[in-house]
């Protein structure tokens, strides 16, 4: 394959494959039009197909193509003309009940047939599958004995998982006995109760129904995933190129193929599109798999969705069950997920515009056209063409119509409803119900308004070839489309594409052309059509109105809203939708090779970490020889997420922490600061027993470089003081050391508790050197008097100067208000230097949208001020411009170079946004030579995630780890000399 050529290989289950004929736009090649695959069966059954593999070599948009389908041999003769490569799904589950995973063959082919999913069976999940298998092998043994029809070996490897059929009886395993019988039989039945949707009288549609319907769609829809796609990903397997391919994946059949693909082939280059609708949270979130489907979606690159609603839908599961918020930049919505980032396309799929011109053309149609048009001479025409299906709301449309007739009786005698019912759906229990339901109504409504020559309802209950479907097309003058719940629905756009004909075949002067749509709100098709009247299609008096007001319509708006139509369908076609996808495919798997990429996790928990290839896991020995060849360390260190969990509640550092704090700031090779978002008050009480370590909160904008005592002026005003221990002792962590550099206390100290203090490690203290440590363990010295001798940490503070204006937080705090009040759970913090926004309490999808928006909100009301506007872990916060880590880590590190003591060793961690600031502020400091190049640095962001780090440890337990290995091998005391490095006078 040539350099930079798009390879694309895309797999289906049940289309009917139209896709490729947008290769017919190919710059070198021609793909030949042809009828549709199911069209070309029916009706040229003498083609003959070549036997597979084929081989596609396609060129297009510039670029070689290699297509590959998982699909059905049939539909090879749409492609004849093409050389493909086909992969035959052979283990096709031949039923079409609810299936989950109780079966399961090796994925990787090494395991032959089928068994018992580990994973569900160890778990103990069940659903009606085990019911639905049962009754399909029982049936299927009925047959066989009754008509000698033997079951298929697929049948049989079925059997033989579930049954002894070897000891030749049907008796469920003994070991699937217990664990399903009592439970998965009973929940089986229970479900596929709920399931069918309950009679109801004529007009009678209510929420019971419709809950039932929705709970159909979610029991039945995803779940043949599993057993289908075992066959489906071996054979994809055997034939991909994955240093070359795309892979294509399309609908729900096929939800968990990408995480077979992603396990085999980290780096393939996956796209899903999903033709059905995503339920909403509240649904999707009662499967037993849910976590693991979305986990497998988010092994692709790219995941399209006909409409927002359903990728909406499809976030906030994933924001709500595994935490993940998505990010638009750009206009492009994406996910991270790993260091990968999982892009969203929303765009609904087209009509093959080239296919249905051709067919237009075929000589039959005109015809056609002419019978139907003698038969409904004088009547108008509103059309139903759909798939006899409980999701079409078949009845609902009819029963809207007979609402028609009676409140706007001037359409009786005039009107004619022609319902096609496509008997494609199956022909289950619930099928049969639907079409009994139909007749019904049909009967009714033609016998209460029928008269001789006129019959208001016209059912055809039969699979129409294109010709005929196209005919009635032409001669409707309006299509409604009531499904309850519908992918896409293409119907309405053929209806369009037919109504305006091909020109020049009309002769002469081509008519002003018109076509009117009643559609579902509830069908994917729906957003596109804004001409059309859109209906919710279980309220039976609005869908009536509607009919009415679209068959009323003056022409003029007729043709306008035609028009509108056919300009967006025509220029919106399945050419344009694919070559849109792939575009998308190619931009989201750009860098692709230039991660290295790490599979972990089980199963459907198989994920990639993808991370840059200078991105590495730091080691500890190599951490450890660095530090200790070094003389001059700086440490950063963020809080939340870095020392202690974002998951705790109690964040109060432990004593690990507080140890290894200590450990580190003993010695005086070492400068160590904690780095935090967080306020002075609670970073300096959780650390008030470190007080060598350095603290910059509210991300630098109060500094303080330790707790220093400045003793001599304690002992100037409380010299003629007497200071009585007493029972409330200075706790050993409050008194470990203070630095003075005055003797006069020292002998203060003397007097007062008449002992010795330890300078040094020595009690021969005298002379004292001015950087002289004093150790006060022992003194006895009570707590007041401890305090009194020396200067809290609170009046040090160095504050950056930078912002002194704050007017900003008056405009800032009125719109955090109004969004506190409207989501429940968050609140407000106020910093002294910042206001934050807190929504981890709230409803989380709620809570990330309202952040969002606020962020939008607050930019805008503050554009003109000298702040900064950023989101993190669950919070909006407003800060001032000049204050940043980044700002920080440059502050600390240049003061040491300035005092002569340039850092040879440099480490910062931290997990969240702000600490890239800081990471970014390190890397301009190396190129801005503030630090020498041969500098050892060590930039460490904790997860394994995009960042502008170097190194990562994948949580807060591998980061103390490492800090204490730091901690062992540091020194206790360091030489005078290196004590003292940013002194008083050079923070004033
Ligand atoms: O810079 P860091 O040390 O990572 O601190 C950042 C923020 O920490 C705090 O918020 C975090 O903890 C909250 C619970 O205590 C939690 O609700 C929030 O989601 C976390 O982001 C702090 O309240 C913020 O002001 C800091 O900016």
């Amino acid at each position: 394959m040539a350099t930079g050529s798009a390879l694309v290989t895309i797999v289906t289950s049940t289309y009917s494959m139209i896709w490729p004929r947008h290769w017919e736009k190919a710059e070198h090649r021609v793909v030949q039009p042809v009828m549709s695959p199911r069209d070309c069966c029916d009706e040229h059954p003498s083609i003959a197909l070549p036997p597979p593999p084929y081989r596609a070599q396609v060129t297009t948009f510039g670029a070689d193509c290699r297509l590959t389908f998982l699909s059905e041999p049939w539909l090879v003769a749409d492609f004849l003309g093409v050389q493909i490569r086909i992969i035959d799904r052979k283990q096709k589950v031949p039923y079409d009940g609810a299936k989950w995973d109780l079966l399961w063959s090796d994925p990787e082919g090494v395991v032959d047939g089928w068994a018992l999913s580990p994973q569900y069976a160890e778990k103990g999940l069940i659903s009606s599958h085990v019911t639905t298998l049962i009754k399909m092998y029982t049936a299927r043994k009925k047959i066989w004995k009754n008509k000698g029809v033997k079951p298929s070996k697929f049948e049989v490897s079925v059997a033989q998982a579930l049954f002894h059929v070897k000891k030749g009886n049907q008796e469920l395993r003994d070991d699937l006995k217990d664990m399903y019988i009592n439970t998965a039989i009973g929940a089986g039945c229970r479900a596929r109760r709920r399931a069918t949707p309950q009679p109801t009288r004529h007009g009678e549609v209510g929420m019971r129904r419709r809950d039932s319907m929705m709970m159909k769609l979610l029991v039945t829809r995803p779940i043949p995933v599993a057993v289908e796609i075992t066959g489906a990903s071996t054979r994809v397997i055997e034939v991909l190129n994955p240093e070359d391919d795309y892979i294509w994946i399309h609908d729900y059949h096929l939800l968990a193929l990408p995480s077979f693909l992603r396990r085999r082939f980290n780096r393939l280059r996956i796209g899903f599109f999903l033709h059905s609708p995503f339920p909403s949270s509240e649904l999707y979130r009662s499967l037993p798999v849910r976590d693991e489907i979305l986990k497998s979606l988010l092994n692709c690159d790219l995941i399209g969705f006909h409409t927002f609603d359903y990728a909406r839908h499809f976030l906030s599961c994933c924001s709500r069950m595994l935490g993940i918020e998505y990010q638009s930049k750009r206009g492009y919505i994406g996910l991270d997920y790993f260091g990968r980032t999982v892009g969203i396309k929303i765009m609904p799929v087209g009509i093959n515009m080239m296919q249905l011109k051709s067919q237009l053309q075929l000589p039959d149609l005109e015809s056609r056209v002419a019978e139907l048009r003698k038969q409904f001479n004088g009547k108008t025409v509103l059309l139903g063409v759909d798939d006899l299906d409980i999701f079409k709301g078949i009845n609902l449309k009819i029963l809207a119509f007979e609402h028609m007739l009676k409140t706007h009786p001037k359409w009786q005698g005039r009107a004619v409803l022609v319902q096609i019912a496509n008997p494609r759906g199956g022909s289950g229990k619930d099928v049969q119900g639907l079409k009994a339901e139909i007749e019904e109504s049909c009967t009714r409504i033609n016998e209460q308004f029928g008269r001789s020559g006129y019959s208001p309802v016209e059912l055809v209950n039969r699979t129409l070839s294109s010709v005929e479907r196209m005919a009635y097309y032409t001669v409707a003058e309006c299509v409604v489309v009531t499904a309850v719940r519908d992918g896409m629905n293409l119907t309405p756009y053929e209806y369009i594409v037919c109504r305006q004909g091909i020109p020049g075949l009309d002769g002469g002067d081509a008519p002003k052309r018109k076509s009117m749509l009643v559609v579902s709100e509830f069908i994917g098709c729906s957003p596109s059509l804004s001409g059309a009247i859109r209906v919710n299609p279980w309220n039976i008096d609005t869908t009536a109105e509607a009919m009415n007001e679209s068959i009323a319509l003056s022409e003029n708006e007729n043709q306008l809203r035609h028009e509108k139509h056919y300009r967006y369908v025509s220029t919106h076609d399945v050419a344009y939708w694919s070559k849109s996808y792939i575009h998308d495919l190619e931009r989201s798997c750009r860098d692709h090779f230039r991660r290295r990429c790490w599979g972990i996790g089980l199963g459907f928990g198989f994920r990639v970490v993808a991370l840059d290839r200078n991105f590495k896991k730091l080691t500890v020995d190599s951490i450890v020889a660095d530090y200790k060849k070094s003389n001059s360390r700086v440490i950063l260190l963020d809080y939340d997420g870095t020392l202690v969990p974002q998951t705790t509640i109690n964040r109060t550092p432990n004593e690990t922490v507080v140890n290894i704090m200590n450990a580190l700031c003993a010695d005086k090779k070492n400068v160590v600061f904690i780095v935090s978002g967080r306020g002075r008050s609670s970073l300096e009480k959780w650390f008030n027993s470190c007080p060598e370590l350095g603290i910059a909160a509210e991300h630098g904008y109060f500094m303080s470089r330790k707790k220093q005592y400045m003793f001599v002026d304690q002992f100037k005003s409380s010299q003629n003081e007497r200071l009585y221990p007493s029972s409330s002792h200075v706790s050993h962590e409050s008194c470990i050391e203070a630095v003075t550099p005055h003797l006069p206390w020292m002998d203060f100290v003397r007097e007062t508790v008449g002992e010795k203090p330890t300078v040094n490690g020595s009690t021969e203290y005298l002379p004292l050197h001015e950087h002289s440590c004093v150790n006060l363990i022992g003194l006895n010295l009570d707590r007041e008097t401890f305090f009194r001798l020396g200067r809290t940490r609170d009046e040090q503070w160095q504050i950056n100067n930078q912002c002194s204006e704050f007017g900003w937080m008056q405009m800032a705090e009125p719109v955090m208000n109004l969004y506190t009040e409207a989501t429940d759970g968050s609140y407000i913090e106020t910093k002294e230097s910042a206001l934050v926004w807190h929504h981890q309490d709230a409803d989380p999808g709620f809570g990330s949208a309202q952040a969002k928006e606020m962020l939008d909100h607050l930019e805008s009301v503050l554009a003109n001020e000298p702040v900064s506007v950023k989101s993190g872990q669950h919070i909006v916060e407003v800060k001032p411009q000049s204050v940043s880590k980044g700002f920080v880590a440059e502050k600390i590190l240049s003061m040491l170079t300035e005092n002569k003591r340039q850092a040879d060793f440099v480490l910062c961690i931290g997990d969240d946004r702000s600490d890239e600031d800081m990471f970014e502020g390190i890397a301009d400091i190396m190129r801005r030579s503030i630090v020498d190049p041969q500098t050892s640095l060590y930039a460490c962001t904790v997860g394994q995630k995009p960042s502008k780090a170097k190194y990562y440890l994948d949580d807060t337990n591998d980061v103390l780890n490492m800090l204490e290995a730091l901690a062992d091998v540091s020194e206790e005391v360091g030489s005078p000399e290196e004590s003292e490095i940013l002194s008083p006078s050079e923070e004033a």
